[in-house]
């Protein structure tokens, strides 16, 4: 009889230590309220009633740490998270924390890592079962959207300088989505050097090692809270992403 494959370890680490700039609010966005929740709460929830994620690393900003354990972890019995850890200054010092996490854990070679923004609240199973089986196809994948607005490449005076075909053109999001050995080795290599310029992990991934990272289909619910009309359309997806809450 042919034996199935165990699934391999899934570990997600989300991320929460951002400043909320382009927000403008008082308090950082991922503590913003979305129909009396939380916006961290979301996706928290979701990695929790998730069959595919095992456990949850989670980065919050300096100082925040007993705070977020107190009023999420405890208070909604997020049993998944296995350790809260202070971010960095940039998205991507943060997320080097949670890998160093994974990284003293071990086990990178039978383990993905699923890297998500806090601020993406309406993550559902359905896109986190299809990033497991592509980063199992691919090693590495990231969600995203097809673009369904022409894009343009400009020059430093806002003239136009190329419009790539739009079939190729994809708006990304999170969950990043790789092989534990993968995601660490680009990551250390990136975080050597003196001057870094990624606004994602692929980018890493693509820079430091070379290795194709595949697209998983997304949803055009999936948005990032960023700026105050973010909040306006989050308070209308909210009730249909979460109708049992
Ligand atoms: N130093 C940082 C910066 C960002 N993030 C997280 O990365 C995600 C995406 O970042 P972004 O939307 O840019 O969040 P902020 O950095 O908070 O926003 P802004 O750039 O407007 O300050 C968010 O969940 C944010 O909390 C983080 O953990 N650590
Ligand atoms: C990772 C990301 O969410 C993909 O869209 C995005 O690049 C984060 O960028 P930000 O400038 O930190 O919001």
């Amino acid at each position: 009889m042919c034996k199935k494959p165990e699934k391999k370890r899934c570990t997600a680490i989300l991320l929460a230590g951002g400043q909320g700039t382009r927000m403008g609010a008082k308090i950082q966005k991922q503590y913003l309220l979305i129909q009396n929740r939380p916006v961290l709460f979301y996706s928290l929830y979701t990695f929790e009633k998730s069959e595919v994620i095992d456990d949850v690393i989670l980065v919050v900003g300096a100082g925040q740490v007993e705070y977020v354990r107190k009023e999420f972890v405890e208070k909604y019995h997020f049993t998944k998270v296995t350790c809260i850890v202070e971010g960095g200054r940039e998205r991507y010092h943060s997320v080097w924390e949670g890998l160093k996490e994974v990284q003293a854990e071990g086990g990178l070679e039978e383990r993905y890592i699923f890297i998500h923004d806090s601020a993406r609240p309406f993550l559902t199973e359905e896109i986190i079962q299809r990033a497991y089986n592509d980063v199992e196809a691919h090693s590495a994948c990231v969600v995203g959207v097809p673009s369904k607005d022409t894009v343009k490449l400009v020059d430093e005076k806002a003239f136009s300088r190329e419009t790539p075909d739009r079939k190729f053109v994809w708006i990304i999001q999170t969950p990043q989505v790789f092989d534990a050995s993968i995601i660490t080795e680009a990551y250390a290599r990136m975080m050597s050097r003196d001057t870094i310029q990624a606004t994602d992990d692929a980018m890493a991934v693509e820079n430091e090692l070379h290795i194709p990272v595949h697209m998983t289909e997304g949803s055009f619910e999936n948005i990032k809270i960023t700026t105050p009309e973010d909040l306006e359309i989050a308070k209308v997806f909210v009730r249909r992403c979460f109708p049992e809450l």
